[in-house]
């Protein structure tokens, strides 16, 4: 078994990269070893992309691992960072990539000394190819490290490399924003069903509009403001609802939203 990629913690946000990297054959299933406590979790990952499983997170570190994924909670990083600590490969020296929320590079490269990491913050839409991920890489690194980096996250999405102490902004926007999108679009729905649709159409009608006007922003480049505007007629409907979300508060909500997100990645941290 000749391991290139060893993943550690088979969750959501594992399985996302792990899709897409076997379906772009980025890595060969046989390539790929998950680090998986739960053994539902093995099994399903072993039968749905046929990669190898284990519980034992010291076995990723092999001679030949190009990359260690971690892809666990937080909460468990300290742990796991004893447990590796006398495997850890100074002679073959993986690439470590984190996507843990509010763990530095400093307590990354204070638990694999010598090795290059490198801090990402991906998000859900990662599982359809259409996350974003911000990167920031280690003092270890180098400009193939970043290459593969770029490639791996490229697989799922778009990649922007930014300076270490923006990452818990980009954690408190992109890697929690598409919890806030989900909310407003459910609540969009509600008021559709409030107003009379049935609960189906509504549905449809809030998700369709959330990724319509994502994606007209997205290739005409127009400002969201000059968007709005263009919606709203004079004495129109758009202007009364526009109204009702000011009364509400509903720029500052999500403003003000980023910033706990932001803080609460900052105190993870510490
Ligand atoms: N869910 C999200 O939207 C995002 C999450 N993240 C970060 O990704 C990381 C993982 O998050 P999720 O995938 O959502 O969590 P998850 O709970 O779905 O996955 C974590 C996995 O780690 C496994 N695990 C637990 N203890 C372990 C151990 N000692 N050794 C190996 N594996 C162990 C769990 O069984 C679970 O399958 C977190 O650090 C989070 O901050 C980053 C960006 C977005
Ligand atoms: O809620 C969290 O802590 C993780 C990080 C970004 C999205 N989910």
């Amino acid at each position: 078994m000749i391991i290139k990629f060893g993943l550690i913690g088979g969750g959501v946000m594992g399985e996302a990269l792990l899709s897409r990297l076997i379906a772009r054959k980025i890595y060969q299933r046989s390539e790929v070893l998950v680090s998986e406590p739960q053994t539902s979790r093995q099994g399903f990952l072993e039968d749905e992309y046929g990669v190898n499983v284990t519980a034992d997170n010291r076995l990723v570190f092999t001679p030949t691992t190009e990359v260690v994924f971690l892809a666990i909670k937080p909460q468990v990083f300290s742990a796991i960072a004893q447990e590796l600590a006398d495997v850890i490969d100074t002679v073959s020296k993986p690439l470590v990539i984190s996507i843990l929320a509010g763990v530095t590079l400093n307590q990354l490269e204070a638990a694999f000394p010598q090795l290059p990491v490198i801090r990402a913050m991906p998000n859900t839409p990662a599982t359809v190819g259409a996350g974003i991920t911000a990167i920031c890489p280690g003092a270890y690194t180098n400009a193939n490290h970043h290459e593969t980096a770029k490639k791996l996250f490229s697989a799922v999405g778009e990649v922007v490399e930014i300076s270490e102490n923006l990452m818990d902004a980009v954690t408190g926007l992109s890697g929690s924003g598409p919890a806030y999108v989900a909310l407003a679009i459910e609540a969009l729905a509600d008021g559709g069903v409030a107003a009379g649709l049935p609960r189906t159409i509504a549905n449809q009608l809030a998700l369709q509009t959330v990724f319509g006007t994502a994606k007209l922003l997205n290739e005409t480049k127009i400002h969201p403001a000059e968007l709005k505007d263009r919606v709203t007629s004079p004495g129109g409907t758009t202007i009364a609802g526009i109204a009702q979300l000011e009364r509400a508060g509903f720029r500052s909500a999500l403003i003000e939203a980023v910033k706990a997100a932001t803080a609460r990645s900052q105190e993870l941290g510490k």
